[in-house]
């Protein structure tokens, strides 16, 4: 069965320096994947990579068997909680809304199914309600909640989300990975997380992405628990937690 995300021996450098090195790792949308790692890690990078904002120096990435530009409408993105401009006044529905473009007509009004389907996921996500409430006048998490309803009207299979929850409050982000949870029953979830423990309870796929590592030829299992011990990273992605196995466990992708 072919693999919705399929990373094989990636390389990236920018202008020569080296961010990721022998990437490999396949994902299917049935599993919630949690990317976290130290800060400058890479998980941004990586992400870009997948989602076709940046070109791979070496190897490939596949998503749904083809180069990420060539699926981008099967797919959307929600950045991290920012607003360029806070006091644009655009309403929650015309931000969802947006979500229809692609499947619009230039220029075209949005039809009535646009509308119901904008409606229908802002109910998805907790959010009915605030249709005509300014989204500047939000929290943050409620921000996020009405991105991820854009996202889901789009018919995305697969939603990246650079840290989902930064932002939020404790509760809130508890409720945030609980509603990406639920919403992974239908559409795969790719998140980039600070928190490895929230990560762990709510992802079913936990890939560690740490900084280049040059210890290939250490590829024995006394050497790697001796680096794991020592808080170093074997390879720049590790795959740690994966609930579909019978007993949590680690394995190593390179
Ligand atoms: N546009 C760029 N040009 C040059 N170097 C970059 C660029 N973007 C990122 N880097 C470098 O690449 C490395 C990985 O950065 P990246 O943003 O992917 O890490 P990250 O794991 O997402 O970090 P954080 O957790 O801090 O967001 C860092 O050393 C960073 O300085």
């Amino acid at each position: 069965m072919q693999n919705d995300i399929s990373i094989n021996h990636l390389f990236f450098n920018y202008d020569g320096a080296t961010v990721l090195e022998d990437i490999n790792l396949q994902y299917n949308r049935t599993e919630f994947l949690a990317i976290i790692g130290p800060n400058g890690g890479g998980k941004s990078t990586l992400l870009k990579l997948i989602i076709g904002l940046l070109e791979p120096s070496l190897g490939e990435i596949l998503l749904f068997g083809k180069k990420p530009l060539h699926v981008s409408h099967e797919i959307a993105y929600v950045p991290q909680d920012t607003i360029a401009n806070k006091d644009f006044p655009i309403k929650v529905l015309d931000v969802v809304l947006m979500g229809r473009l692609s499947k619009s007509k230039f220029f075209a009004p949005y039809s009535k199914e646009d509308y119901t389907i904008a409606y229908e996921m802002l109910e998805k996500v907790g959010m009915k309600g605030f249709e005509n409430q300014k989204i500047n006048t939000l929290s943050g998490g409620q921000r996020q909640r009405v991105f991820i309803a854009r996202a889901l009207a789009c018919d995305a299979k697969i939603i990246f989300l650079d840290e989902p929850t930064a932002s939020i409050d404790t509760a809130g982000q508890m409720s945030m990975f609980q509603l990406l949870k639920t919403l992974n029953e239908n559409v795969g979830i790719v998140i980039i997380s600070h928190d490895i423990n929230v990560a762990l309870h709510y992802a079913s796929k936990v890939a560690h992405v740490n900084k280049i590592l040059y210890l290939h030829d250490l590829c024995d299992t006394q050497a790697t628990e001796t680096l794991k011990k020592t808080n170093s990273h074997f390879c720049p992605i590790e795959l740690i937690h994966s609930r579909q196995c019978h007993h949590t466990h680690k394995e190593l992708l390179c």
